[in-house]
């Protein structure tokens, strides 16, 4: 209740529509409210009295006061839908620039699948919701009361049956609505669920066909599919349960009119156009108790999506910008690390551990080492992805946290060990690193990456489109564009994370070249597996189980570092000799 109290803020630009709607509402339950007793009058004195001209004008009322109210109802239908639809987009929109500012960390915590879920599935949740409440939450009620107070005016010898038919019909609603509410949280968990598995398959569906696995992701799509379809069931299937109730519960209060009334005629106290009218306003009276109660429902659905959509919006991003940023002139590109430790979960185990050393401005940094022994995520910490546990991270000797975000991620190019490009052009894709890149810095670029060749090779060149996840280039050549995207903002500090991983051997050659030519006051992290991409650094950093296992040039290491030669020979072949 709380969290769905926390996104009304967003209905306060619409708060015109959100007032024009119930009003016109109330038009429409008036003119509903009147028709029972218009016919009333036909029958009583009309039809009893043979007053024809009396049929006639009340008949006309009728169909007045009919079409008022549809008029009324029209407005309000228009107004609500006007409100409760802008009010979601600009809960998504608010979602979506959240997501933006989160950290790694923050999005890890989410995972994508449950983000998707919020921003479709619980923006909708809460948007029904409101639309209910501005249409019908107004209309039940206002149905019920007048219906009530109506019976009570004109039909009181009926209205014992209204005390025993409505306290029976309130428990009813309030039971399903508290048992549905339950339910409907379940169903958004298992959302979740089939969410993340689309998600995954779709990402994968290469492997997935490489593997023959086709069947097993079928199978196991089944499996959380299957649980959604039950939870549906069990959630939807309460609410149709409570229609049959009302409707059983109701009929009994007609009989009991009908037979109560009977009795009241035959007295002569009561005229048969009472009786009919009473039966008419039960059924309103249902109604408005039904749509009220589903309009509870809905919003006791919406709590839980309310609830979703509050974690993401005071989600504390945990990479802040400084209180006071520190003020920087040119940025040279020195890099420093002083006993940094790292972990990606609170009290977990140390993915990196006292990390300290130096990379002076200009320099190649070569960093190797055995598959998770932490070199991704030491690289990660430089722009700030993540924020290290303890120990800093510096840049031109001011700490990283120090640099205002924008000014600190516009000074790094960074390339990460998985391409990831967007669908568009490949000049959209290439200003992704610089958005006023001209013609003739986007061909610089190109070349320093060596992709040069391919996009030459293209009907389009600069503007062949990519598609999602940028399927229609193969993996070096997303490398490639990769690699061209983060040289083209000329940046201070540039990371390699292992990507010419899969370009062959010359064009690796030429990206290293270019990179000392074009680049040669950018200081240059290469993470690569192969000894052959590092073998020219200034410095090598050599790691291990998150360790820093040595560090400096090619042949120091030879010389210090069984790790290193023991890499070394195993990818050459050669065997070292060692005066270690
Ligand atoms: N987002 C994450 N959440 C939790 N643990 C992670 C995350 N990313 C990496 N790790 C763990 O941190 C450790 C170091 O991972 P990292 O990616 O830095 O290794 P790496 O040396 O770059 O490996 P590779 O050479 O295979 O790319 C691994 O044990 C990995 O499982």
């Amino acid at each position: 209740m709380k969290s769905l109290w926390k996104l009304f803020p967003c209905v306060k630009p619409y708060t015109l529509f959100a007032i024009l709607a119930p009003l016109l509402m109330c038009v429409e339950v008036a003119m509903d409210l009147l028709q029972p007793t218009i016919m009333q009058h036909i029958i009583d004195v009309g039809i009893a009295n043979n007053d024809n001209a009396y049929v006639i004008k009340l008949g006309l009322l009728m169909l007045l006061s009919a079409f008022i109210g549809l008029i009324g109802g029209a407005g309000c239908t228009i107004y609500s839908t006007k409100a409760a639809v802008n009010f979601a987009a600009d809960i998504r929109r608010d979602i979506f620039k959240k997501t933006e500012q989160f950290s790694s960390k923050n999005t890890d915590t989410f995972g994508a699948g449950k983000l998707i879920t919020i921003v479709t599935n619980d923006v909708t949740a809460v948007q029904q919701a409101l639309m209910m409440t501005l249409r019908v939450f107004v209309r039940g009620p206002l149905l019920f009361i007048g219906s009530v107070a109506i019976v009570w005016f004109t039909a009181r010898e009926l209205f014992p049956v209204l005390l025993v038919a409505i306290p029976i019909l309130m428990v009813c609603i309030y039971y399903f609505s508290a048992k549905s509410g339950k339910l409907f949280a379940k169903v958004q968990k298992a959302m979740d669920q089939v969410n993340t598995k689309l998600q995954e398959t779709f990402a994968g569906i290469r492997v997935i066909k490489a593997f023959d696995r086709q069947d097993y992701e079928i199978k196991t799509f089944r499996k959380v599919n299957d649980l959604l379809t039950k939870r549906n069931m069990s959630a939807e299937q309460v609410i149709l349960t409570l229609m049959p109730i009302m409707l059983f519960v109701v009929n009994l209060g007609v009989v009991a009119g009908m037979w109560m009334g009977a009795i009241k005629v035959n007295e002569g106290t009561l005229q048969v156009g009472v009786i009919l009218a009473f039966i008419n306003y039960l059924n309103i009276i249902m109604n408005g108790l039904m749509t009220s109660s589903h309009v509870l429902m809905q919003i006791t659905r919406s709590f839980t999506s309310a609830n979703r959509i509050g974690q993401v919006l005071e989600t504390e991003i945990d990479i802040q910008e400084p209180e006071i940023p520190a003020s920087l002139p040119q940025v040279k590109g020195e890099v420093e690390f002083k006993d940094v430790y790292f972990s990606y979960s609170k009290n977990g185990e140390y993915v990196l551990k006292n990390i300290s050393f130096r990379a002076k401005a200009g320099e190649t940094i070569g960093i190797i080492g055995s598959t998770g022994s932490g070199k991704t995520t030491l690289v990660k910490l430089i722009p700030r992805l993540y924020d290290p546990d303890s120990g800093s991270i510096l840049i031109d000797g001011v700490n990283v946290k120090d640099y205002p975000l924008e000014r600190l991620r516009e000074t790094i190019g960074f390339v990460p060990q998985k391409a990831t490009l967007f669908s568009g052009a490949i000049e959209e894709n290439l200003r992704y690193g610089k958005e006023e890149a001209s013609l003739l810095e986007m061909e610089e670029a190109a070349k320093s990456a060596a992709a040069m060749e391919f996009i030459d090779k293209l009907e389009d060149k600069y503007d062949h489109e990519l598609m999602q996840g940028a399927t229609n280039l193969s993996g070096g050549q997303k490398q490639r564009l990769s690699m061209a995207r983060a040289f083209i903002r000329q940046p201070k500090v540039l990371i390699l994370d292992d990507s010419t991983s899969a370009i062959d051997a010359l064009s690796e050659s030429i990206v290293q070249q270019a990179l000392k030519q074009n680049h040669a006051d950018t200081s240059v992290f290469i993470i690569s597996a192969k000894v052959s991409s590092i073998i020219d650094a200034d410095q090598i950093l050599v790691i291990e189980d998150g360790m820093l296992e040595a560090s400096g040039t090619h042949t120091e290491l030879l010389e210090n570092s069984s790790v290193y030669r023991g890499i070394y020979e195993t990818q050459t072949g050669k065997e070292v000799y060692s005066y270690e």
